[in-house]
């Protein structure tokens, strides 16, 4: 990978999202992003750019082997922009709900079995009026978190939907994970861990609950992703393979036991 500075996000456009802090690397794509363009942050090969074998340097001045584009999608308010803060600065965007408009990006660098894995993690709006601009983002996503709330039950109703819109418009090989966010909200429980169970069993994909808000298992979702990820791009020889559903089954925390 040829030594580069990830770009940073252009501003400009629509009123970028209030909710995200502003931050080193964040990227504030125009809300309204014309049809079909892609991200203004760099275009990331599909193998995460395994190839080159040398440093590359992210905004943040951090040096990563591999970068990949990774996207939260779900209903308006289930908890995408929480939970990108939880991770990427360890805190709860607490008080009052500001929704995100358009789309927004952050960066954040983790070492897995050693190799320097750079997430470009892009918060989607959930709004419905702002899907067209999401549309034109999914394209070269490597891999997409899909959240829904715990306590929301249409939240979860409308996961069918969404997996219908990523089978549309993401790529075959697109890694996939369900999260049922907000599970620390235990008393406004409406969604049965079992039903979400059973959705992502339907659909063969890897599923946890989490929150935001304690930060059970999020660290979790976003270095599966980040292991899933690099095993794909760099097949070592002698490396044992790397099963992305026993990972998770074997690291995820319940949400009745302490922190992430
Ligand atoms: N209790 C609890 N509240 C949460 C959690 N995550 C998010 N929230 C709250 O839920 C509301 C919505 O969270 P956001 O992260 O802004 O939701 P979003 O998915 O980004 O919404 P859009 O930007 O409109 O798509 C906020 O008031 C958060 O404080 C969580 O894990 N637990
Ligand atoms: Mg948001």
């Amino acid at each position: 990978m040829s030594r580069k500075k990830a770009a940073r996000g252009k501003g400009g456009g629509a009123a970028p999202s209030a909710a995200l802090p502003p931050a080193q690397g964040t990227g504030r794509a125009a809300a309204a992003a014309p049809r079909g363009s892609s991200a203004t942050a760099p275009e990331l090969p599909r193998n995460g750019g395994a190839a080159a074998g040398r440093p590359s340097l992210s905004s943040s001045g951090e040096f990563y082997d591999l970068a990949f584009k990774v996207m939260l999608v779900g209903d308006s308010g289930v908890g995408k922009t929480c939970l990108l803060v939880r991770f990427k600065d360890g805190a709860f965007l607490a008080g009052s709900f500001i929704s995100t408009v358009g789309i927004d990006f952050r960066n954040k660098v983790l070492t897995v079995d050693g190799v320097k894995v750079k997430l470009q993690i892009w918060d989607t709006a959930g709004q419905e009026r702002f899907r067209s601009v999401t549309h034109a983002y999914y394209r070269d996503a490597h891999a997409l978190l899909l959240l829904y709330d715990v306590t929301n039950k249409a939240s979860f109703d409308n996961i069918q939907a969404w997996l219908t819109e990523i089978h549309e418009y993401a790529q075959q090989d697109v890694v996939l994970m369900l999260l049922g966010n907000k599970v620390d909200s235990a008393q406004d429980r409406v969604v049965k861990r079992e039903d979400g169970e059973k959705l992502a069993k339907e659909y063969g994909v890897p599923f946890m609950e989490t929150s935001a808000k304690s930060g059970l298992n999020v660290e979790l979702a976003f270095t599966a992703i980040a292991k899933e990820l690099k095993h794909r791009s760099m097949k070592l020889p002698n490396e044992p393979k790397f099963k992305l559903h026993d990972y998770v089954k074997k690291e995820v925390r319940g949400s009745g036991c302490c922190r992430s």
